[in-house]
């Protein structure tokens, strides 16, 4: 049970008679803006950039302003249980840090910034494939605390069996497999700047260490690092897999497996006839199709077909305490964060990136409490109105 957002919100304003110079922003607006000042152009508008024109980014937040909370009164709100329960475990909070890859061209601290700020607030970090350092890393500084481990399905089978099994050695306790980027999409902005991390060497920490991977190599990537980097741009990603596919996976681990990019309810009934333990809607932030249905638009039909058969996480668009509220009210189990963690990194590091989770909990915290509900996993679609 929990008053979370009460203590944040006193810790803030018990500073006032000694206001702090170096005080961290508390809009998601002015992390942005932060964000924008300290980074080049080239590493900016990779994390904040879209596909095409962008619409689908915009798409993701406007998606939440259709849905309105009708808050409740007198039902006794002192008390309140955030947690959620998943694949056997309770998880405090139902808030996970997204996959991200190439955390490092953001801040020096990257991808072990952000999996020790996860750490210290019991908040599960989902180390992607295109980290920039190696999954092992990630999880030794992690220690005991909660970790997923985020799959690009590569094109070799040796690199993706190798992959799941360094995961399973190394601690992660569930595997998300990305099907929504086999290739990356049209990206103007990158394109605009000609800025690509991989081709620097950033985020392919995994893939250079990994024993299938360099056998593959005619010389190791330390002598010869443009080849291997050129091999990578080959073997990352598979755009011929099929539903059928899925069987491999299973073949080569026993951890839970989340399918992310799910939109179509269609999707999601094959992914339960094919025997995964969950999915994550996700449009990936609006970085892949421009246009694409809105993660929040999708989810009501999907959370209807799955009919709580599994767990159905959402992500693309929550910047926000009422973001989480909706998303909950709407059938997800859980909603992950990409890009606020990503300015609060590039901001101020890990302490920044345990700053933005920090506030977004707090805030969805009295959210959840003022709208009357005392229960993160009761949330349902009763305490919404469809405005349009
Ligand atoms: C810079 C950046 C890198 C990303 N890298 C990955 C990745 O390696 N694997 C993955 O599954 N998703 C990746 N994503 C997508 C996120 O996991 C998530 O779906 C997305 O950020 C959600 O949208 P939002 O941040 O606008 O809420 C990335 C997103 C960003 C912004
Ligand atoms: O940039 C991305 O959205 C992304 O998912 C990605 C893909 C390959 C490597 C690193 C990140």
């Amino acid at each position: 049970m929990s008053n979370f957002g009460n203590q944040v919100q006193f810790q803030v304003y018990q500073t006032m008679q000694n206001p702090d110079p170096d005080r961290l922003p508390v809009l998601y607006e002015e992390w942005e803006k932060k964000a924008r000042d300290v980074l080049e152009d080239g590493p900016y508008y990779y994390v904040a950039g879209g596909a095409g024109g962008g619409k689908t980014m915009e798409a993701n937040l406007s998606a939440f302003d259709q849905w309105s909370i009708v808050p409740r009164m007198l039902r006794n709100v002192e008390d309140r249980d955030l947690t959620v329960d998943m694949f056997g475990q309770t998880y405090h909070y139902p808030i996970l840090h997204a996959p991200i890859g190439v955390q490092s061209i953001i801040h020096e601290e990257g991808d072990l910034g952000s999996a020790r700020a996860c750490a210290e607030m019991g908040i599960p970090f989902t180390a992607s494939s295109a980290s920039t350092v190696p999954m092992e890393k990630i999880a030794e500084v992690m220690g005991d605390a909660s970790r997923w481990f985020q799959l690009y399905w590569s094109k070799d089978p040796d690199v993706t069996a190798s992959f799941l099994q360094r995961a399973e050695n190394s601690g992660y306790s569930a595997i998300v497999v990305t099907l929504d980027t086999p290739m990356l999409a049209w990206r103007e902005y990158d394109l605009k700047n000609v800025y690509l991390p991989f081709l620097l060497g950033e985020g392919v920490g995994n893939y250079l260490t990994d024993p299938a991977f360099r056998s593959k190599l005619d010389k190791p990537p330390e002598e010869d690092p443009t080849s291997a980097i050129m091999h990578w741009t080959q073997v990352f990603g598979n755009p011929g897999l099929t539903w059928e596919d899925i069987g491999f996976l299973r073949k080569h681990t026993t951890l839970p497996i989340l399918l992310k990019g799910v939109l179509h309810p269609d999707d999601a009934k094959l992914a339960m006839d094919h025997g995964v333990d969950g999915i994550i809607v996700s449009n990936h932030g609006g970085r892949q199709v421009d246009g694409s249905i809105s993660a929040l638009e999708a989810l009501p039909q999907i959370t209807k077909t799955v009919q709580g058969k599994m767990p159905v996480l959402m992500d693309s668009g929550i910047r926000r305490g009422s973001d989480v509220l909706k998303a909950m009210a709407l059938g997800a189990t859980a909603v992950l964060v990409g890009r606020p963690c990503m300015y609060g990194l590039a901001v101020a590091g890990g302490k920044g990136v345990q700053e933005v989770l920090k506030n977004i909990i707090a805030d969805m915290d009295l959210t959840m409490g003022l709208a009357g509900q005392k229960s993160m996993a009761e949330l349902d679609r009763k305490i919404l109105n469809k405005t349009t």
